[in-house]
């Protein structure tokens, strides 16, 4: 780069696609954060670990929009999150955002083509449209054919899959994950992860996932430890974005049900941004 190289924030890659600065979150007598510092770049893939009580769920949610801190700033592209009324967060968290839970969060009454669908009619999108775009999203998920069945009906690992599908129905810009594999068991954990990071990444979203498990975290770029609410490991890695994970024998190759190939073509090579 010369020396007369502009640099400003408007400069591609300047601005995280997420800042937080000196988060800062109280209830009641509870220091829950006390002064987080985190980026999250574009297309990144962010662990946050900790011990039970840390403050990583508060953390999450105070990225996520769900949560005003006390004090801080959280900005998204520029945008301070932290200033926004409850009813732009909310609309924010709606079109920019994705989440995915524990077990237990899809609606017991829709199948899973309706859960899917609906973050899409949400946002606009005509009954139609959404169920052809849900169908497309079980179908790059492993889960064609499954579009009728109500959650009831699906193995764990199939409904966190629907829960994927549906964070990333509407291609947000961030994914907050909070113990997406918490309740499946180790090998099931670690497909949903597959599906989550790769998924996640073939629609160039960013992602955040709050987890006790070193293994579920290995599959991130990069790790942060909170202890206490503050974060002790700033930037630890977990073995490097580009390496093989658990149960991956080439982290280039996305397994059989989530095909590259398939993704691009339905979503887009690159994603939506
Ligand atoms: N709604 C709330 N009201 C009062 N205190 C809360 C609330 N939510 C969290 N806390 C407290 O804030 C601290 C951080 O909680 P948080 O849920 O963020 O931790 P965590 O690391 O996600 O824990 P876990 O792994 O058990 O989910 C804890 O002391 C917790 O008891």
């Amino acid at each position: 780069m010369s020396d007369t190289t502009p640099v400003t924030s408007a400069w591609a890659g300047a601005v995280p696609r997420l800042a937080a600065r000196g988060l800062v979150h109280r209830f009641g007598d509870t220091s829950a954060l006390a002064g987080v510092d985190v980026d999250l770049a574009d297309g990144e893939s962010l662990a946050v670990m900790g011990p039970s009580g840390s403050g990583k769920s508060t953390l999450l949610h105070v990225l996520a929009g769900i949560l005003v801190p006390t004090s801080g700033t959280v900005a998204l592209r520029g945008l301070e999150v932290q200033a926004l009324s409850e009813k732009e967060r909310s609309l924010l968290r709606r079109r920019r955002y994705g989440f995915v839970f524990q077990l237990g969060q899809l609606l017991s009454e829709l199948s899973a083509l309706e859960n899917v669908a609906l973050p899409a009619m949400l946002t606009g999108a005509s009954r139609a449209d959404a169920q052809a775009s849900a169908g497309q999203w079980l179908a790059a998920l492993g889960l064609a054919g499954a579009e009728g069945r109500r959650p009831g009906e699906l193995s764990g690992g199939q409904a966190q899959r629907v829960a994927v599908a549906r964070a990333l129905i509407t291609r947000p810009e961030v994914v907050f994950a909070d113990e997406p594999t918490g309740s499946l068991d180790q090998a099931t954990g670690h497909d949903v992860m597959q599906v989550l990071r790769d998924a996640t990444r073939a629609v160039g979203a960013s992602l955040v996932v709050v987890t006790h498990d070193a293994d579920v975290a290995a599959w991130c770029d990069r790790r942060i430890d909170v202890r206490d609410g503050r974060v002790v490991a700033p930037g630890s890695t977990t073995g490097g974005g580009a390496g093989p994970r658990p149960g991956e024998r080439d982290a280039g190759v996305l397994p059989a049900h989530l095909g590259a190939a398939r993704v691009a073509d339905v979503f887009g090579a690159g994603g939506a941004r």
